[in-house]
């Protein structure tokens, strides 16, 4: 497939290529065949792009452009994701190998999201509060914050930029996102097609290059108000000590280790497909994928068969071939952190059911590919079960009581999402309601919806993408007092 953009920056409503003339090139995970060659932006790259997002901001229309106007603008952008929805998807397989099919329904998702934040950009007006003083007007209005930086991870591109872009554009501000410098694709096209839709010069811009110099920079420059990120722990505590350095605003999307608690008046046959689907799209590679399986003793032995009886079938290859099920993995790197991650699992007294290595396919061997894989007799002090593992990987713990698989699921440092599969509705709420975490599914894994506000409870992160909180995110509060009859004080 043919690369056919325009694989610059876009800094101040143009195309630039990377100051130092550096560049990267971009493989496909599925083949490591180069599909593309783009700028390797730095610290002045990014510099130049702060001072472009500031000047929009503080002399720019933009922040005090209608916000109905705004709004249609968000408006045109998800149309434009619509028409261009092949290429599109395309791209996003591409960079990161997951299925054509996985990537269409991310960019119905994108699309969403931008209509979602294009609908309720002008319904954030404010409003007039109660007033304890006789004679006078008191409200509550909401503003942009500024100049938003927005660092974007791997795994779902496009889609984790579009929860940072849409709700900044919708509220006014003006805004630098960087992409993972090894998927930039389709942060490239949705640009594009960002211009195309009227967003001014100045008001979006994309640097393309690594965390180290591009992401630290947005982090600690000081014209810079706001910093939104998703990606892992490591990062996010980086970025948070760096963007003290002006008290910016900041919202972390962090990663996660999910329980799945499973009991055993369940539905059996949806337990192990939504517990499968649940961790293995993406090759396991979702934040929120259900990696932590929490199962009552009782179905156990049968639960975990059902699983390995399936997981054996499991079509591995190209994202573009229809039959496929599962791609690779996104890079050399990321294999060898799985790998070591999985013998981690050996060494602590995990049991192998299935998977563990490289599959012998000779078609899969020029790419990051790696069995889906479950470990039995896990137990909370192994790493496997405390550490995300970002891979096709499944852990397996036992319980007996509601409380222990409560006390089971809650015993971790993320608090980002979990599930329980029950047909006892009451024994459902009361889990959900003791779960430490931003999401609960009940009967359902990994759903998330523009209208649900998403986010971590503990080290997940901080603050919420999507819903309306998502756009709080991206507003300062204002109270404006007005006295209509002021009188003296006299007390000086
Ligand atoms: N909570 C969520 O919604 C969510 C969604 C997707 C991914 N994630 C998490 O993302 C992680 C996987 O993504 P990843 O490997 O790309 O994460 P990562 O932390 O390695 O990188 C994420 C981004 O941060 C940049 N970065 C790296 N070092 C930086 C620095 N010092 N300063 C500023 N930016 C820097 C990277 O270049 C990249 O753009 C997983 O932990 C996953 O759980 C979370
Ligand atoms: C938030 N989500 C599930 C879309 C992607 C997590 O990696």
């Amino acid at each position: 497939m043919n690369v056919n953009l325009k694989l610059k920056q876009y800094i101040n409503g143009k195309w630039v290529d990377a100051n130092s003339e550096e560049t990267r090139t971009i493989i496909n995970p599925f083949n490591q065949e180069t599909i593309a060659i783009v700028p390797e932006g730095d610290e002045t790259d990014t510099q130049a792009a702060i001072a472009a997002a500031r000047e929009a901001f503080d002399h720019g229309e933009w922040p005090t452009t209608p916000a109905t106007e705004r709004g249609a603008i968000v408006r045109r952008i998800a149309e434009l994701i619509e028409r261009d929805k092949e290429e599109l998807a395309n791209l996003e397989s591409l960079d990161t190998g997951k299925t054509v099919e996985e990537s269409r329904g991310d960019m119905d998702d994108i699309a969403g999201v931008f209509r979602y934040y294009a609908e309720i950009a002008d319904k954030n007006g404010g409003e007039i509060i109660d007033s304890p003083v006789p004679n006078s007007i008191s409200k509550v209005v909401h503003e942009p914050v500024g100049v938003c930086g927005q660092i974007t991870p791997w795994n779902y591109p496009l889609l984790q930029a579009s929860w940072k872009l849409a709700p900044a554009l919708a509220t006014g501000n003006t805004l630098i996102i960087k992409p993972s410098e090894i998927t930039p694709l389709t942060h490239i096209k949705v640009f594009e097609l960002m211009e195309e839709a009227g967003v001014p010069a100045g008001v979006a811009n994309l640097v393309l290059g690594a965390g180290a110099t591009v992401g630290a920079e947005l982090s600690s420059n000081e014209d810079v108000d706001l910093i939104s990120f998703t990606g892992g722990i490591v990062t996010g505590k980086k970025i948070m000590q760096a963007a003290s350095s002006n008290v910016k605003k900041l919202a972390l999307e962090l990663g996660g280790k999910n329980p799945n608690v499973i009991f055993a008046d369940a539905d059996f046959d949806l337990a192990v497909d939504q517990a499968l689907n649940g961790v293995f799209f993406h090759a396991g590679q979702i934040c929120s994928a259900g990696t932590r399986l929490i199962v009552e003793e009782s179905i156990h032995d049968e639960f975990v068969n059902a699983l390995v009886e399936r997981v054996k079938k499991f079509k591995l290859g190209s994202g573009f071939e229809d039959d496929t099920q599962m791609g690779p993995l996104i890079s050399a790197d990321h294999l060898a952190k799985v790998e070591k991650y999985v013998e981690a699992g050996i060494e602590e007294g995990a049991t192998l059911a299935v998977g563990g290595k490289r599959p012998g396919d000779p078609e899969l061997q020029n790419g990051f590919f790696f069995l889906p894989t479950i470990f039995t007799d896990c137990t909370t002090d192994m790493t496997v079960v405390q550490e995300e593992g970002f891979g096709p990987i499944i852990t397996v713990e036992k319980f007996t009581k509601e409380e222990e698989a409560v006390k089971l699921a809650n015993d971790s440092i993320y608090g980002l999402a979990g599930g329980v599969f029950t047909n006892d509705i009451a024994k459902a709420e009361r889990c959900a309601a003791k779960m430490r975490m931003g999401t609960v599914w009940i009967n359902e894994f990994n759903l998330y919806f523009p209208h649900a506000p998403w986010g971590g409870y503990k080290q997940s992160g901080i603050g919420r993408e999507l819903g309306k909180l998502g756009i709080e995110e991206y507003t300062e509060t204002k109270h404006i007092f007005q006295n209509l009859k002021p009188e003296q004080i006299n007390w000086f």
